[in-house]
Parts: C-alpha cells; sequence; structure tokens
C-alpha cells in the first residue's frame, strides 16, 4: 500500500440514474472488526432514487446511524415513521425492520456499530446542559397498516450479507408500542455547540453528538462529530484544525457547503478519511489565510454541515470503497504540497495586552 492511501478522499458518490432502492443503493466504504464477534464499526453509503416497495429491512449485525445528504428519506418503522431530511439524522437500532421511501435522488452516509448502542458523550465537566440535548431527539408515535401483500420482501444484514424471506402482509403492523428500544431523529441546527474562547484549537471530540463506547473507558468504537456554524474568537492562535497525527481513523463527508479546512476539493456528497497517525491538516489556501488573518471574533462554517464518523479503530477499505466506486481523488495529497517551511529564528510573538 502506498502512502497516499492513507490519507484519502473521494469525489461525491454517483447516484445511479436507472431505478434503485435504499437496500441495493447501499455500498460498504470501509469499516473495523466484525458483527460475528460484536465488535467493529463500518462506513456505508447510500445512493437510490425510488422507494422500497412491500420490502423492509433489518440490520441483524448492529446500529445504523444515517446522515442524509440528499433528499429527504420518508422511513417507515415497526414504531412509526420518521421523515430525516439533510441536516438531521436518526438512528435504527439492530433488528428493526425499516422501509424507505424517497421522492428522488438521495443518498447519504450510514455509521454502523456492532459493539453497543449509541449514548449521548458524558458531559463531564460541561454539566448538566450542551451539546446535543436529550429534549431534541425525536421517536415515533405508534403507526400501523393491516395490509394483505403478496409476498412482502423482509431483509435481514445477517453477517454482511442481504438474506431474504417472502410473507403475506406488511410487517408495519404494530398498533402501539412502549419502553425505550426505539428509533429516534436528531436535527443537527439543535447542537449547543461550545468551543474555546480563550485560545488554542480545542479537540474536535467537543463537537461529539452521539458516540458507542468500547469496552475501555474513554475510547469509543465510533463517535459521530459535526463542524457546526458558530463563532470563532480565539486569541493567539492558529485557528483551523491543527496538523496532527493521532490515533484515532478520521472519515469525514459533507452534508452541504465547504468544511473550512479543505474549501477545494472536499464536496457534498463525497468524503474523506485521515487514517491513525497519518498527518493531516488544512490544505495550503487554509494555512496561508489563517496565518495572515487578524483575529477578531468571525463566523464559521455557516451556510454549512460537515461531520466526522472516528474510531479508535484502524478503518480497511473494501474494493467497492478502493477501486468500483472510481470516486478516489488522487491528487488529493497536492492539497498539502505548497505548504512552505516558515520557521524564522528571529520571529518573536507580539507581547499579550
Ligand atoms: O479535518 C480533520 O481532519 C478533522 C479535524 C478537525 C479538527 O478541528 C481538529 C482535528 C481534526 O482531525
Ligand atoms: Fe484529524
Amino acid at each position: 500500500m502506498s502512502k497516499d492511501h492513507l490519507n484519502l478522499r473521494w469525489n461525491p458518490f454517483d447516484i445511479p440514474d436507472e431505478e434503485v432502492d435504499f437496500v441495493n443503493g447501499l455500498r460498504t466504504v470501509c469499516g473495523a472488526g466484525d458483527p460475528l464477534s460484536r465488535n467493529g464499526c463500518a462506513v456505508h453509503i447510500y445512493v437510490c432514487n425510488v422507494s422500497m416497495t412491500n420490502s423492509a429491512l433489518y440490520n441483524s449485525d448492529g446500529d445504523f446511524l444515517i446522515v442524509p445528504q440528499q433528499g429527504t428519506l420518508d422511513i417507515t418503522t415497526e414504531f412509526g415513521k420518521l421523515c430525516v431530511s439533510p441536516n438531521e439524522i436518526c438512528v435504527i437500532q439492530q433488528g428493526m425492520r425499516f422501509s424507505v421511501g424517497v421522492q428522488g435522488p438521495s443518498r447519504g452516509y450510514i455509521l454502523e456499530v456492532y459493539n453497543a448502542h449509541f449514548i449521548l458523550p458524558n458531559l463531564g465537566p460541561i454539566g448538566a446542559n450542551g451539546l446535543a440535548n436529550p429534549r431534541d431527539f425525536l421517536t415515533p408515535v405508534a403507526w400501523y397498516e393491516d395490509r394483505d401483500v403478496d409476498g412482502f420482501r423482509i431483509i435481514s444484514k445477517y453477517q454482511g450479507h442481504l438474506f431474504e424471506a417472502l410473507q403475506g402482509h406488511s410487517p408495519f403492523d404494530v398498533v402501539a408500542w412502549h419502553g425505550n428500544y426505539v428509533p429516534y431523529k436528531y436535527n443537527l441546527k439543535h447542537f449547543m455547540v461550545i468551543n474555546a474562547t480563550a485560545f488554542d484549537h480545542a479537540d474536535p471530540s467537543i463537537f461529539t453528538v452521539l458516540t458507542c463506547p468500547g469496552t475501555k473507558p474513554g475510547v469509543a468504537i465510533a463517535d459521530f462529530v459535526i463542524f457546526p456554524p458558530r463563532w470563532a474568537v480565539q486569541e493567539h492562535t492558529f485557528r483551523p484544525p491543527y496538523y496532527h497525527r493521532n490515533c484515532m481513523s478520521e472519515f469525514m463527508g459533507l452534508i452541504y457547503g465547504n468544511y473550512e479546512a479543505k474549501e477545494e476539493g472536499f464536496k457534498p456528497g463525497g468524503a474523506s478519511l485521515h487514517s491513525m497517525m497519518t498527518p493531516h491538516g488544512p490544505d495550503v489556501d487554509c494555512f496561508n489565510g489563517a496565518s495572515t488573518a487578524e483575529l477578531t471574533p468571525v463566523r464559521v462554517a455557516d451556510g454549512t454541515q460537515s461531520f466526522m464518523f472516528e474510531t479508535s479503530l484502524g478503518l480497511g477499505l473494501t474494493q467497492w470503497g478502493e477501486e468500483t466506486c472510481r470516486k478516489i481523488d488522487s491528487d488529493y495529497y497536492k492539497c498539502w504540497q505548497g505548504l512552505k517551511k516558515s520557521f524564522d529564528l528571529n520571529w518573536k510573538p507580539t507581547p499579550k495586552k
């Protein structure tokens, strides 16, 4: 494997012209571990343009966190209906039957976890409220249909493969439910952003919406992190993401707009992967702009929404992610090539007021 395989960028994944529904349009990009030992995660893309009809999917392997990027999803579940638009996300847990309706060309990202359910991160010193607040998560109200169907397809994703059984009626015949094992949705605009207000760039874990914990305390199987519209006010700081290498694998996607560290090249519906311990950071334009900008309070990321699936596991690419999709941007590494050495022995910091 050559070095440029460790930092990768994908151009937007194609939505096919021929009719494809949500299940047939599922593609796995990368992953770690496996569902047999209930340890690991996977990143999938869905691209589709027609609704699932007389069919339902359930995931025997783990939980799905679905991030629509284009097109609203009308999801019918055994618990009722969820309408999920871009900039909203939903979680459909292991075993729940669901059917996805779409209104046209649709695309999005899915984070699947095998170990445990997603939870809100511990707030630690943040205290009682902040980040994604529990009050903003919505669960469906019960909805049912009593519909006989000649051959309703029940599809199970089991050990990474799809299996199918036919039954004579719609599975969405549950008239009521109680308990808390239920799918939910969340609108990212409700995220209460907390960030550095004096100096330094905070670890993006401060933007964690949901996390799937692993067995080592504080180490996640996967975090869902967003880069929401916010103020940047830090002084004496290079404000964009720092250049770093770290112990996590970072898969990023873009719902709309631009990502501040890569205004060019990272496009909505595309993706990037910065692999564990592989150096990365802002592109040369971002570096040059932020190195000379006056550090007054400024808005960051208005009209945009990027996100990261971050995992403590190593992410291995599938054949589809690496080759079949034909979306890998082989010039990605060039975004850093114009970075010049800027060490100056005689430079002195401006004294603090
Ligand atoms: O652009 C990235 O790769 C994601 C990222 C953002 C940030 O603010 C700090 C670290 C980091 O990896
Ligand atoms: Fe990073």
